[in-house]
């Protein structure tokens, strides 16, 4: 049945013909609707447009205006319930995998203003609700996002689960040791170069490997808790980078020891956002956990003895508190204050809390990678 309200091109899409049996679109299907219920018992009731089972985790948000596929395969938002602030989400759809950050959702929910169901984009494969639903993850469209995202801004992060007619207790993510749960369990190669760069991989975003290939280097992943000093390690490297990843950064105490060992053994080293709690820690630093996270495309990070500003892509609810010794403050986030990048004052050592490999996001800060691939092949002296 046609809906004279939408557009009469969009109905004859490839994408609509696709949905199914019936064409029936979203806004004429029977609603269902179900809540999510933050822990101190706010309530916010929607319509469901993903599957329909509960699901629990710490609810954040992102005020980004694009990159929801890319969100929501990225492993750093393992157990979260991730809130959209941008109104639309939905419109472009759900392109292959190819261009995702890992092979599936890693969100623990998905809460929304206003979903669209009809998408459209030369690179769409489905909708983004028919992908959820496939995934089973479960989505609201609560309408008031601004009030939720308001609401963790003043009271702090928070746990929430999303609820049908079936209750479930909360659960809180950070508990658990995540890392281990999303990272690779296999050794892998990418590209070829002359230079090797040993990625531990904590749940590492795709366009890190991407990022580095294009610049022609050769990439060893290797899982979180691999010993790359052992007798057994089989390959040689020229510098280590510590990925991205999900959780309380304390919980990835193998990773923090494999990159104490490296800077004790002068190996160039750099950190991404979880890499660079890690790095921080190997070297005596702390993290600490921030009242609410940095998660967007938008975010303002000011590197230190300069007036420069960079806007970089951002999704972290940890932060560097202490220092190591002998390290500087790199980046400043210019909202709140918070670290955002340190460096080791002689010594090749250095991460970024922020994401140089964007995606989404700008590239502004790829020349982080250049930076690091300098100081590994001593071109920098
Ligand atoms: N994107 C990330 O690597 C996130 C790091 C860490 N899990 C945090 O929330 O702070």
């Amino acid at each position: 049945m046609h809906n004279t309200n939408i557009s009469g091109n969009l109905l004859e899409s490839p994408q609509l013909e696709e949905r199914g049996a019936s064409n029936q679109s979203w806004q004429e299907e029977t609603p269902v609707y179900g809540a999510l219920v933050l822990e101190d018992g706010t309530c916010f009731e929607g319509r469901s447009f993903g599957y329909q089972g509960a699901s629990a985790g710490e609810v954040v948000f992102c005020t980004g205006m694009v990159g929801y596929p890319e969100a929501l395969t990225d492993a750093s938002f393992a157990g979260q319930i991730l809130t959209m602030t941008f109104p639309l989400m939905g419109n472009y759809g759900v392109p292959d995998e190819s261009l995702w950050e890992d092979n599936k959702i890693h969100v623990s929910g998905l809460i929304v203003s206003n979903y669209v169901d009809t998408p459209s984009h030369p690179q769409s494969k489905m909708s983004l609700g028919e992908w959820l639903r496939s995934e089973k993850v479960p989505a609201l469209e609560i309408k008031d996002t601004r009030l939720l995202t308001q609401y963790i801004r003043t009271h702090g992060a928070m746990l929430g689960k999303i609820v049908f007619d079936e209750d479930i207790p909360f659960h809180d993510p950070n508990t658990e040791n995540l890392v281990a749960q999303v990272s690779g369990t296999e050794v892998q190669r990418y590209g070829e170069g002359e230079t090797t760069i040993a990625l531990i991989d904590c749940g590492a975003k795709r366009n890190i490997v991407r990022s580095l290939v294009a610049k022609h280097i050769r990439v060893i992943t290797v899982p979180w808790d691999y010993d790359l000093f052992s007798p057994e390690c089989d390959f040689d490297f020229d510098g280590i980078l510590i990925s991205n990843g999900p959780g309380n950064p304390k919980m990835a105490d193998k990773a923090v020891a494999t990159v104490r060992e490296s800077m004790k053994r002068g190996i160039p080293t750099m950190g991404i956002c979880l890499g660079h709690q890690i790095l921080s820690l190997a070297a005596g630093g702390d993290t600490y956990k921030l009242k609410f996270g940095h998660r967007s495309q938008n975010q303002p990070a000011l590197m230190q003895g300069s007036k420069r500003c960079y806007i970089t892509t951002q999704n972290h609810g940890f932060a560097v508190g202490t220092l190591p010794q002998d390290f500087d403050a790199w980046f400043i986030n210019a909202n709140d204050g918070s670290n955002e990048g340190i460096r080791h004052r002689s010594l090749p050592f250095f991460s970024v809390q922020f994401h140089p490999e964007a995606a989404p996001g700008p590239e502004d800060t790829d020349w982080i990678f250049d930076y690091f691939l300098e100081r590994v092949r001593g071109e920098h002296e």
